[in-house]
C-alpha cells in the first residue's frame, strides 16, 4: 500500500438530550448546511468528513444518536468503538445541561474513558439562556473536559470541536509503538494494515451501520518505535 493511501479513522459519537442540535451539528460539519426544521433522530445516523490534522489525513466518522431515552438500548450499542465523544446541551434547555453527567456516564459505561468535550449549542440564543455561563464552565472544570460554545446556525466553533478531538486522538496515537506487521488497539479502535477508504466519498451516509471496529492506518512518519500509550494493548 502506498503511503498516500494511509489514513487515520476516528469514530466520534455525539450525545445529549433531544433537540439540542446534534444532527444539525453533524450536518453542518459534514455537509455545510443548516436547516431550521426539527426532525427527531430515530436510533442512530452516521456521516463522515475527511480533514487534515498535523499533516495527517484523518477520516472523522460522526455518529448521531437519538436524544430520547426510549432509544437508549439501541444507541448505546453504537457507542462501542468510539474514540471521541461530544456531550451536547442547548443554551435554552436547562434539562439538557443537567443531563450532561448522565450522558457522560452512559458513554463511559460502554467504552470506558475516551476523549470528550462539552458543547453548549445555540449560543446565538444567548438572550434566552437558561444556563449561566459560570455554571457551564464549572461543570467542565469539575469533569475536567474542554468546553466549547457553538452556534450551528451561525457556524460558530463547530469545526473547532471536531478538530480538538482529532488532535487529542493523534496525540495519543503518536505515543503508540508502531510496527507495520502488528495490530494495536487504541481505546476501542484498531490499527490494521488493510484499510480501504474511498477518498472521493467525503460525505457518505450509512444508516444503521454496525461499524464497531475502527480501522486505523499509522503514518510512516511516526517511526518504528515510539512510546506506548497507557490506553493501548497489543493484541
Ligand atoms: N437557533 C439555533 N437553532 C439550532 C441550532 N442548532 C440546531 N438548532 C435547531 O434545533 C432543532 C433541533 O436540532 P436537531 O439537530 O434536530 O437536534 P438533535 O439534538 O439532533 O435532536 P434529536 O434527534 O431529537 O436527538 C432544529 O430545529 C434545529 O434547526 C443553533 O445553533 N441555533
Amino acid at each position: 500500500m502506498r503511503e498516500e493511501d494511509m489514513e487515520i479513522a476516528i469514530k466520534v459519537v455525539v450525545v445529549g438530550n433531544g433537540a439540542v442540535g446534534k444532527s444539525s451539528m453533524i450536518q453542518r460539519y459534514c455537509k455545510g448546511i443548516f436547516t431550521k426544521d426539527y426532525k427527531k433522530t430515530i436510533g442512530v445516523d452516521f456521516l463522515e468528513r475527511q480533514i487534515e490534522v498535523n499533516n495527517e489525513d484523518v477520516r472523522l466518522m460522526l455518529w448521531d444518536t437519538a436524544g430520547q431515552e426510549e432509544f437508549d438500548a439501541i444507541t448505546k450499542a453504537y457507542y462501542r468503538g468510539a474514540q471521541g465523544c461530544v456531550l451536547a446541551f442547548s443554551t435554552i434547555d436547562r434539562d439538557s445541561f443537567e443531563a450532561i453527567e448522565t450522558w457522560k456516564k452512559k458513554v463511559e459505561d460502554e467504552v470506558g474513558p475516551i476523549n470528550m468535550v462539552i458543547v453548549q449549542n445555540k449560543i446565538d440564543l444567548i438572550d434566552e439562556a437558561v444556563v449561566h455561563s459560570d455554571e457551564a464552565e464549572a461543570l467542565a472544570k469539575k469533569l475536567r473536559l474542554r468546553f466549547y460554545r457553538t452556534s450551528v446556525k451561525e457556524n460558530l466553533n463547530v469545526d473547532e470541536v471536531f478538530r480538538y478531538l482529532s488532535e487529542k486522538y493523534l496525540e495519543e496515537l503518536s505515543m503508540v509503538v508502531e510496527d507495520d506487521t502488528q495490530m494495536l488497539t487504541i481505546g476501542q479502535g484498531v490499527i490494521q494494515n488493510d484499510v480501504k477508504s474511498n477518498s472521493k466519498d467525503k460525505s457518505s451516509k450509512n444508516k444503521n451501520d454496525k461499524n464497531e471496529t475502527i480501522s486505523l492506518k499509522p503514518h510512516k512518519k511516526r517511526g518504528k518505535k515510539l512510546l506506548m500509550s497507557s490506553k493501548c494493548d497489543l493484541l
